[in-house]
């Protein structure tokens, strides 16, 4: 169910850095079609040749992602296999991951960053109506296809990253590391279901809304172990309405977590507020 891209058909270029037993390069891909030849800009995702144990489950991560399209989700090209590398080959997004471009930009807008959030949203909701769970979403697994400018109208355009390798075949200290995205109740089970994608969804909210600062940055495991263990919850922003819905999706009990609708609905009534006004002209329109 994959393409298979022949190794002397790609390109390598500079390195990007590293996933979770993965490294990224930037690359490009050629191929024959109709007797033209045409040259692809990608991403290579190269697993490393130490975990090549868990092959399988990294392209079972690609492959979920090529088995469905949306325009929210990264196109995956194919795979490819050579000597001791296994190589997935990405379309390469323009921008990179989103919670580099926070950090760097700190001038985006509350529209810009909703709109972001609405279309996680989306992607979350055409997953569970495929009753598909990622299992690994958070700022850095979304990627900044459009920047989007204030000047002229246009908005950005993100697309969800594959999820990686699973949790199941991370170390327990990966996984702990993960806290707080990781959902609570996968610590014991490392199982992933839908609800787990509605608490990731609440921890990227809190991301993209301080700027791509990582939630309980520079805490050790033990602590971050202990963070769950005291059922906390992160803290709240200073817009209420964003928080409440932040804290629904971080419920420690899963089946209370609200549906992708409600989500989106919830995000829409956000969209229409009046705090992008006032939090831009300190005033209320009249
Ligand atoms: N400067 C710069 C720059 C870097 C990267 C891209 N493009 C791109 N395309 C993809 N398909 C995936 C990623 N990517 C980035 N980090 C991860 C690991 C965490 O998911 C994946 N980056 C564009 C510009």
């Amino acid at each position: 169910q994959f393409h298979m891209i022949k190794h002397e058909d790609l390109t390598w270029k500079e390195s990007l850095g590293q996933g979770s037993f993965t490294h990224i390069f930037r690359g490009s891909k050629t191929d024959q079609r109709d007797g033209v030849t045409h040259t692809t800009e990608v991403l290579l995702k190269v697993l490393d040749a130490n975990h090549k144990n868990c092959w399988e489950s990294f392209f079972e991560a690609a492959s979920l992602m090529s088995q469905i399209s949306h325009k929210h989700l990264l196109l995956v090209y194919g795979i490819s296999v050579h000597k001791s590398k296994n190589i997935m080959v990405q379309e390469f997004v323009k921008h990179g991951a989103l919670d580099l471009y926070l950090k760097k930009s700190m001038s985006v807008s509350v529209s810009w960053k909703l709109d972001v959030a609405k279309q996680l949203a989306c992607a979350l909701n055409f997953l569970e109506e495929k009753n598909i769970a990622h299992g690994n979403i958070c700022a850095k697994n979304l990627l900044l296809a459009r920047e989007g400018d204030p000047s002229s109208d246009n908005s950005p355009f993100i697309k969800l990253s594959d999820p990686g390798t699973s949790m199941a075949l991370l170390g327990k200290d990966v996984v702990l590391d993960r806290i707080p995205w990781v959902a609570p109740e996968v610590l014991d089970t490392l199982e992933i279901e839908l609800e787990c994608d509605k608490w990731s969804f609440g921890t990227t909210l809190w991301e993209i809304f301080n700027n791509g600062e990582a939630p309980l940055q520079g805490q050790d495991l033990i602590q971050k172990q202990q963070f769950y263990e005291h059922f906390s919850n992160l803290p709240a922003l200073e817009w209420t309405e964003l928080a409440d819905l932040i804290a629904q999706c971080m419920q420690y009990q899963p089946e209370l977590r609200p549906s992708c609708r409600s989500i989106i609905r919830q995000l829409n009534s956000l969209i229409t507020s009046d705090y992008e006004i006032l939090h831009a002209t300190g005033t209320l329109p009249k």
